[in-house]
Order: structure tokens, then sequence, then C-alpha cells
């Protein structure tokens, strides 16, 4: 039985919203959604923000990547998303390729975005190298949230899901990319498995919240796959992760009962058939 109470704000999350609640010392909850159930349950419990995270490709599609994410299925989602969601602030993740060739193409996927699904923000990947690119989304009247650390993005070009930016001169290229991404206008910024001292660090030099994943505790707000928290995932365990529930067990054994009472003739019963 849930007991959880919708937070004190009963109006809209806007982008204004959270940065006012990381200037008030008040912690920004955010969780992924993709479809219009799972975001009506999150978004009734009081998340402040719903990422439709390229993350579907993996946890919706079951791809090992988050590269095969296209435009047409992130609008897909993220429509399924806004219709599920009366209060929470809707960001959508701009997914490979849909904004690094050009600022021009970068500039007509955020319209998509917002235009075809209804998002109320966009999230992309990068730093100083895209900062020109979210200037001319932010002045087109499209907010944007950066995502420094772990890009899932550029696993290619990584080769691994380790923790980012230990060594100090990635660490300082990290902190410089945060303050780039702040001037260019991003409202908040993603950080995604560093330490956590250095999430700290890069919190306290920029003005707008910082959200982590994997980044300790001294960000303005945190981030799970809902999935993930959940326990619906049984294969990814990563020592970030916080499990709620085991959902992947308590569905297994609806699932199983169900097919018993289905074989030994239990289901349906006389109140569930009509005369
Ligand atoms: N289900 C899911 N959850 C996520 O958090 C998530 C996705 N999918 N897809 C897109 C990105 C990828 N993310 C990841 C992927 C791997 C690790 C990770 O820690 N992996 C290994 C460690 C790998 C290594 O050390 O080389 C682990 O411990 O599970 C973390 C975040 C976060 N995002
Ligand atoms: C893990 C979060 C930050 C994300 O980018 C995603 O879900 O795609
Ligand atoms: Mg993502």
């Amino acid at each position: 039985m849930s007991t959880q109470k919708r937070s004190e704000r009963p109006e809209k999350i806007t982008t204004q919203t959270v940065v006012e609640m990381k200037r008030n010392g008040e912690k920004i909850s955010m969780l992924t959604a993709y479809d219009y159930t799972m975001a009506g349950i999150i978004d009734g419990a009081g998340v402040e923000v719903i990422l439709v995270g390229d993350s579907a490709s993996n946890v919706m599609a079951g791809h090992d990547t988050t590269i095969p994410m296209t435009m047409d299925h992130m609008i897909y989602h993220t429509s399924c998303v806004v219709r599920g969601v009366e209060r929470a602030l809707v960001i959508a993740d701009l997914p490979f390729m849909s904004y690094q060739v050009t600022a021009k193409e970068a500039l007509i996927s955020a319209g998509r975005m917002m235009k075809e699904a209804g998002a109320h923000a966009v999230k992309l990947e990068g730093g100083k190298s895209i900062c020109s690119t979210v200037q001319r989304i932010v002045d087109a009247g499209i907010p944007v949230m950066g995502h420094l650390g772990l890009t899932p993005q550029s696993i290619y070009k990584f080769g691994t899901y380790k923790v980012r930016a230990k060594e100090e001169q990635e660490a300082d290229q990290l902190l410089e990319d945060a303050k780039a991404l702040e001037e260019a206008g991003v409202f908040s910024i993603v950080l995604e498995k560093i330490p956590a001292d250095l999430a700290k660090k890069v919190t306290d030099s920029v003005s707008v919240p910082t959200i982590g994943i994997g980044a300790g505790r001294q960000c303005d707000g945190q981030v799970l796959v809902i999935h993930d928290m959940l326990g619906l995932n049984k294969d990814f365990s990563p020592r970030f992760l916080r499990r709620y529930e085991d959902l992947h067990s308590k569905m297994t054994d609806a699932v199983t009962h169900y097919i018993k009472d289905v074989k030994s003739g239990d289901f349906p019963n006389v109140d569930e058939q009509y005369s």
C-alpha cells in the first residue's frame, strides 16, 4: 500500500521551478518513463522531473546501447509520457545523431520533440563542443538540459561504462564543460558516473541544478531509470543503483499463478463469466 504523498508544490513544475529548488536547497527527484501508464504513476507520486531517456533503447527495445534510438521512436515514447503527466516537467533525450551533425539539424530535432511530442525541454550529451548548438536551441525558446561524465552515446569512443573523470585533467575538463554549458544557457546538467567530490565541485560552481546518477549525494537532484529502481532488470547492478522493489520476482510470481489457474480450470470462475 502506497502512503507516499505528493510534495507540497501542487502547481506544474517548470524549468524555473527546478532552478529555484537549487537556490532553496530543496533536492530534485527525477525518474525515467517511456509510456503513459508508468508516467501517470510516477507523476502521481510527486516526482518533479520525468526524463524520457534514450535508455528506452535498452529497456524498451532490448538493444545493448542507446546508439540505435531514432527521433521517431523518441517522439512516440515522449508523446505517450506527456499524455500521462499532469504536473511533472517532461524532458526528452535527443537521440544519437539527431543533434551532432549541425546546429541546424539539432534545432529541427529539438523543435520536433516540442511540437510533435509535447516535450517541455530536451536533453543532449556533451560539453564545450556542443555549446554553440545548445545556444541555438535555447535562443529558439527550447529549454536544454546538459549531460556530462559517462555519456552513453559515446560508448564506442570510450569503450567502457567505467567511472569517468578520475584523472585530474579529465576532471578539470568536466568542470570547464559544466561552466560552458551554463554559459550557453542550459537550465540543468546531468552528471553521470563521476567521483562524488568532483560532482560536489561542479554543483558548487554552477548556478543551475546538477542531477546525479552515480555521482554522489552532493548533487542538487538524483535520477534513476525506473525499470532499474523497481527491480525489473535482473542483469543491471551497478554500485550506484538502489532497488526499491523486486518487481521481476513479483511479476514472475503473478504470471506463474495465472498459468497455474488457467491450467487447473480455476480461472475464470462463475463470477468471472457472462450468462
Ligand atoms: N537500464 C538502464 N539503466 C541506465 O542507467 C542506463 C541505461 N539503461 N542505458 C543508458 C545508460 C547507460 N548507463 C550505464 C551503463 C552502465 C553502467 C555501469 O556501471 N556498468 C557496469 C560497469 C561497467 C564497467 O565498470 O566497465 C556495472 O557495474 O553494471 C552505468 C550506467 C546509464 N543508462
Ligand atoms: C540515465 C539517464 C540520465 C539517461 O540519459 C537515460 O535514461 O537515457
Ligand atoms: Mg540518455
